[in-house]
């Protein structure tokens, strides 16, 4: 089989949820983007959620501009972020849950339910150029409720598999590895491209990274953290030496 190359996706939010601790220009996620790219990233993530808890708008339209490598627009399926994505025509687009009240992302859209609402999105979206991705639980009903709303990519929940990572649960560790596998493999089948993330660690990446139709995995609050102890560059270039790690492991 041919190996598909694995990007990395940095996610920024949370230099923004720094910045935002005071209220002034400092530190620019603008400016994490770059080193992050320096570092080694294919891509950069952001995420403007409704309540602008950490990315803003202008942060976005920075990214935009600046950017010389595609850019990932998380949002909610809204019609005000429908309207600022069409607007801002970023290269991907990935629809996300959002509740107010939670801390960060719980888990996938619910697509095997009501997912009526998200047809129109997804083709408005795609109307306007941008690639569209939508964050799902990693089952494969899901996929196939993906393909049939027109979705060209998924990204694969990883957040109960890098749970149980962190417990040690090895019988639940392999269980999440195993919903990750079959997943990806019935979505690479029917021509979904394959992404994943959410909180992917250097402890939990490299049995993701080896699964062969994940093509991108989008990691950012691990590597925000490390950049606090060893720099942002760093942190991304030991990221991606585990993610080559988890690759050479495809046999
Ligand atoms: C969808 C996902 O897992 C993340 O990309 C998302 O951005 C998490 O939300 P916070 O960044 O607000 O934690
Ligand atoms: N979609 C996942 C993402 O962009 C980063 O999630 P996390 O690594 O910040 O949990």
């Amino acid at each position: 089989m041919a190996i598909l190359p694995l990007r990395l996706g940095v996610n920024i939010d949370h230099v923004a949820t720094v910045r935002n601790a005071r209220g002034g220009p400092h530190p620019d996620p603008i400016r994490a983007a770059h080193l992050a790219v320096l570092a080694g990233a294919d891509g950069i993530t952001a995420h403007l959620r409704e309540d602008r808890r950490h990315i803003r708008d202008q942060d976005m339209e920075r990214l935009k501009r600046q950017l010389f490598v595609p850019l990932n627009f998380e949002m909610a399926a809204t019609s005000e972020m429908i309207g600022l994505a069409t607007a801002l025509r970023p290269h991907a687009s990935c629809l996300v849950p959002e509740k107010r009240e939670e801390r960060t992302t719980e888990g996938g859209l619910d697509i095997i339910g009501g997912h009526a609402h998200l047809r129109p999105a997804i083709q408005e979206l795609k109307g306007a150029g941008i690639r569209v991705s939508l964050f799902v639980e990693p089952e494969v009903e899901v996929m196939e409720a993906a393909r049939d709303l027109g979705a060209p990519v998924v990204e694969l929940h990883t957040g109960t598999y890098c749970e149980a990572v962190a417990e040690g649960d090895q019988a639940r560790i392999d269980h999440e590895l195993e919903r990750l596998r079959r997943a990806a493999a019935h979505g690479g089948g029917i021509g979904l491209e394959i992404h994943a993330g959410h909180g992917l660690a250097l402890d939990s990446v490299r049995p993701v990274a080896a699964i062969p139709q994940i093509a991108e995995l989008n990691i950012g609050h691990f590597l925000i953290g490390e950049a606090i102890f060893m720099g942002l560059d760093e942190a991304v270039r030991a990221m991606r030496a585990a993610m080559d790690e988890g690759r050479a492991q495809i046999v």
